[in-house]
């Protein structure tokens, strides 16, 4: 047995502690304060279909399906044209989001919002929401409560986008785009294209960073395609200015910034 908890322990990463208290008390503020035409949402019953998709269930073995009544239950829809998707750019996109509040991240959304930044799961054994450790997600546990959180959620966001839909990408990582990203896997091939009708990128560089993709590189051509073959536009900008005002505010004596000033 004691090596089995030791294993566990060693593959796994820190849960986030009273989970239940923090979704409540997210789900209050956002439907009360942030946004009160949810006021009607039912914050313990959100939270309670919640937990019920993987309480006491193995968390490794999270379905789809589990998080169903959660999705069924929380119905909320994202103005046209104000839909902001990110990729290996989450810091930015909130900062940005935060200041052009007509724009809506996942987590500017009610399900996003209450997740943000958690780590959870159930146990078989007990029926309590893990204050522990939850398994990492790897090779052998590819099917974690929170990483199928984070899929079903992505894939209902982009179903629900319409208009023209925009990205926010990494110019100073490897590849601006990746198909093995929830963006790339998930979201760009859940867009409806009777709903969408154009997708605009932002491949966004550090201020004084390496510029290892951008618009012109192979890996956007390869976005470019995909969302082409779904019947939809695409278009693409280096620095969008208004994202790099943003980025300026914490270097405004760097050279490519006095210029915006
Ligand atoms: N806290 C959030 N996490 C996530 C959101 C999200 O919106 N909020 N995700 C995914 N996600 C999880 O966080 C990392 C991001 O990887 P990262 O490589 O940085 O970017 P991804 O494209 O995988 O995901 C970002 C994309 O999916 C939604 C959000 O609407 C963005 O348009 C990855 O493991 C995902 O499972």
């Amino acid at each position: 047995i004691w090596v089995g908890v030791l294993t566990w322990r060693q593959s796994s990463m820190g849960a986030t502690d009273h989970v239940s208290a923090i979704v409540l008390g997210r789900c209050l503020t956002y439907t009360r304060n942030m946004h009160p035409e949810l006021r009607n949402q039912d914050c313990k019953k959100i939270l309670n279909t919640f937990t019920s998709a993987f309480v006491s269930k193995d968390p490794c073995n999270i379905t789809k399906e589990d998080y169903q009544p959660l999705i069924d239950l929380v119905t909320q829809t994202v103005p046209c044209n104000k839909t902001l998707f990110w990729s290996r750019s989450k810091e930015l996109a909130h900062q940005y989001s935060g200041i052009q509040k007509e724009m809506f991240t996942l987590e500017d959304t009610l399900l996003g919002y209450i997740a943000d930044n958690l780590v959870w799961c159930g146990d078989p054994r007990t029926s309590e929401v893990k204050e522990e450790f939850c398994p990492y997600r790897n090779e052998n546990c590819s099917s974690t409560a929170t990483s199928v959180f984070w899929t079903v959620v992505s894939q209902k966001f982009a179903e629900s986008a319409c208009g023209t839909v925009y990205v926010m990408l990494n110019g100073s990582g490897t590849t601006a785009f990746s198909k093995a990203s929830t963006f790339g896997s998930v979201e760009v091939f859940n867009l409806h294209p009777d709903r969408v009708h154009t997708l605009h990128a932002w491949v966004m560089h550090d201020i004084g960073g390496v510029e290892r993709d951008s618009c012109l590189g192979s890996s956007i051509k390869e976005l470019k395609s995909i969302v082409n073959q779904r019947n939809i536009s695409f278009f693409c900008q280096d620095d969008y200015r208004p994202a790099r005002f943003v980025q300026c505010v914490r270097h405004p004596e760097h050279p490519s910034c006095s210029v915006l000033m």
